[in-house]
């Protein structure tokens, strides 16, 4: 497949004429070809006005089509072959395992919403039958089921080129849940998310889906990623990304006449607790997991464990010197942009140089694109007192507060800001102080797992990828997994409605033959 550097709109591919976008390679620093052509704003209402159009069909395409279109998607990105994988670890800087692996991933991803879509359980059917003697007042016909909710602006976050771009997560269940996408490429990967774009594009063509459905921007600057979250016709967004980014866009979208929900991914440091009974079982072991969950992608997670709390004394200091001695012998490793690596590099800079911290080991140097490895060490009262400990560095950097005891741990997670996950150590005999903060932690966090940590998200029915703000904007929603097509879902109830006009789902034969909460009943 040739990447062209063209816009895709609906089912045209044309060049973008306001500013260009380059694609750098993230190892050597060198710009690639081809270059990219950013959209403007009439390319930008076009694509818009097309999704716009698309919406009725398509939110009613039936099920069997809809789940074919995204398996279609997959398969078409699977028919890239090495070209996709080669162009995505030459923008990202991220090794082949990875590119294939985050493939499966996203390949997986949409087959998962596929299976979702079939099942038709995201529907939510609900049916209370009317009750035309009920005394004292007669009870109507009530037939509810989720609908779509309109065309989804979908960013791409720079680290996660596939499964949280182009045609990732957002994508997928925005696509799965009947609502069109217009998606902003991140301009770290352009190359990459035209070749994704493409499958897409071929996909609605190959279903015989309205073309507006799925269209691919560029933008060289900020306006037209602005422009899309403020589109009356546009009714939702998911985006990953910085908390300054997620913040604007938020802003965007509650100062438009409609608001709409932006979906916004932001920073998390994702708290390990190290408990006592662990500490003396396996401080050295947990150690060196944890210097490879932090390391893991040049440590560019937003599910990276960039907090560890532990009560001070022998055990955490053989934490600390295990973890130490590891990520010591870690090479620097290629960051996704020069732009993250410098931003990778002010953030260590600033945490090194704080009064309160001690810096307890560095990994190996490497040049300007690549990240090298930080630990570092503060006690749980200069935590407390100094809330800027507690903002993501994005990389490989990590700090461990040493507390006095447990009621200071659970202190600590009370003052965090909300987060994606929480790990927590423990061997059976700390079940009963576990079992005291779990609640602390459930309170900040969307995912607690134990003895492991929070990097590589799996894709399934049960999982939440989301945590109160800032962690997300929304933390009654997940990005990943099933339930992630609720966010681009709402409600209607249809009253006293004949047979003939209620959708499919809702007439009395179940022709679709779904799940139904009858009279309150499965
Ligand atoms: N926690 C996490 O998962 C992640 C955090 N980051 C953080 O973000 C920094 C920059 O990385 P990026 O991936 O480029 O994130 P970013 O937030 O700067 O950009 C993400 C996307 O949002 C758009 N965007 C950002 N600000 C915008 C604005 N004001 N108006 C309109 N569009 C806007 C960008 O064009 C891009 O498409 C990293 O150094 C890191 O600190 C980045 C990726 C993931
Ligand atoms: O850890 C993962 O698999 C996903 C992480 C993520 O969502 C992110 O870094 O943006």
């Amino acid at each position: 497949m040739t990447i062209n550097g063209e816009l895709l709109i609906g089912a045209r591919a044309v060049r973008g004429t306001s500013g260009e976008i380059r694609a750098i390679n993230a190892d050597s620093g060198e710009t690639m070809e081809p270059s990219f052509g950013g959209a403007t704003l009439e390319d930008l209402d076009a694509a818009c006005a097309l999704a716009d159009a698309a919406f009725d069909t398509y939110r009613e395409t039936s099920p069997e089509l809809r789940a074919t279109f995204l398996e279609t998607i997959a398969a078409n990105i699977m028919a890239i072959g090495d070209e996709l994988v080669e162009r995505a670890m030459a923008e990202t800087g991220l090794p082949r395992g990875r590119i294939e692996g985050e493939r499966g991933r996203t390949c997986g991803q949409l087959k998962l919403f596929a299976g979702v879509v079939r099942a038709g359980r995201y529907l939510d059917v609900r049916i209370d039958p009317a009750q035309p003697d009920r005394q004292p007042a007669p009870r109507p016909d009530l037939r509810l089921r989720n609908i779509a909710l309109g065309p989804v602006a979908v960013f791409g976050a720079s680290n996660f080129p596939l499964a949280f771009s182009v045609a990732g997560g957002d994508t997928a269940s925005a696509l799965a849940a009947g609502c069109p996408v217009v998606a902003k490429a991140h301009s770290a990967h352009p190359g990459t998310s035209e070749l994704v774009g493409r499958a897409v594009q071929k996909a609605v063509a190959d279903c015989g889906l309205p073309e507006g459905v799925f269209s691919l921007l560029f933008d060289s600057g900020r306006s037209i990623g602005q422009g899309l979250v403020a589109d009356r016709r546009i009714k939702a967004a998911g985006f990953t990304g910085s908390r300054g980014g997620g913040t604007a866009l938020m802003k965007i979208a509650q100062d438009r006449p409609e608001p709409i929900p932006v979906y916004a991914e932001m920073s998390s440091i994702n708290p390990v607790i190290l408990f006592p009974g662990a500490l003396v079982a396996k401080a050295e072991a947990t150690a060196k997991a944890f210097v490879g969950s932090l390391t893991l992608g040049a440590g560019q997670f937003c599910t990276n464990p960039g907090l560890v709390l532990g009560i001070e004394g022998d055990d955490l200091d053989t934490f600390i010197g295990t973890a130490a001695a590891a990520l010591g012998d870690m090479p620097a490793a290629t960051m996704l942009t020069p732009g993250i690596a410098k931003a990778y590099r002010t953030g260590v800079e600033a945490i090194g140089a704080h009064d309160a911290v001690e810096t307890v080991a560095r990994g190996k140097p490497g040049h300007n694109c690549q990240g090298q490895a930080g630990l570092f060490v503060t006690t749980a009262a200069d935590f407390l007192a100094h809330h800027e400990l507690q903002d993501e560095i994005f990389g490989a950097a990590s700090l461990v507060v040493r507390c006095p005891d447990l009621a200071t741990i659970a202190d600590v997670v009370d003052h965090l800001e909300g987060q994606l996950t929480a790990a927590i150590h423990i061997v059976e005999g700390d079940y009963p102080e576990a079992r005291k903060l779990i609640p602390h932690l459930e309170r900040k966090v969307g995912r607690i797992l134990v003895n492991g940590f929070g990097t590589g998200v799996e894709v399934a029915h049960a999982m939440v990828h989301g945590g109160p703000y800032p962690s997300t904007a929304d933390g009654r929603s997940t990005s990943v997994g099933s339930l992630a097509i609720n966010r681009f879902l709402r409600p209607v109830s249809y009253q006293d409605l004949p047979d003939d006009l209620l959708p499919d789902a809702l007439k009395q034969a179940n022709p679709l033959g779904i799940e139904r909460l009858v009279d309150g009943e499965r």
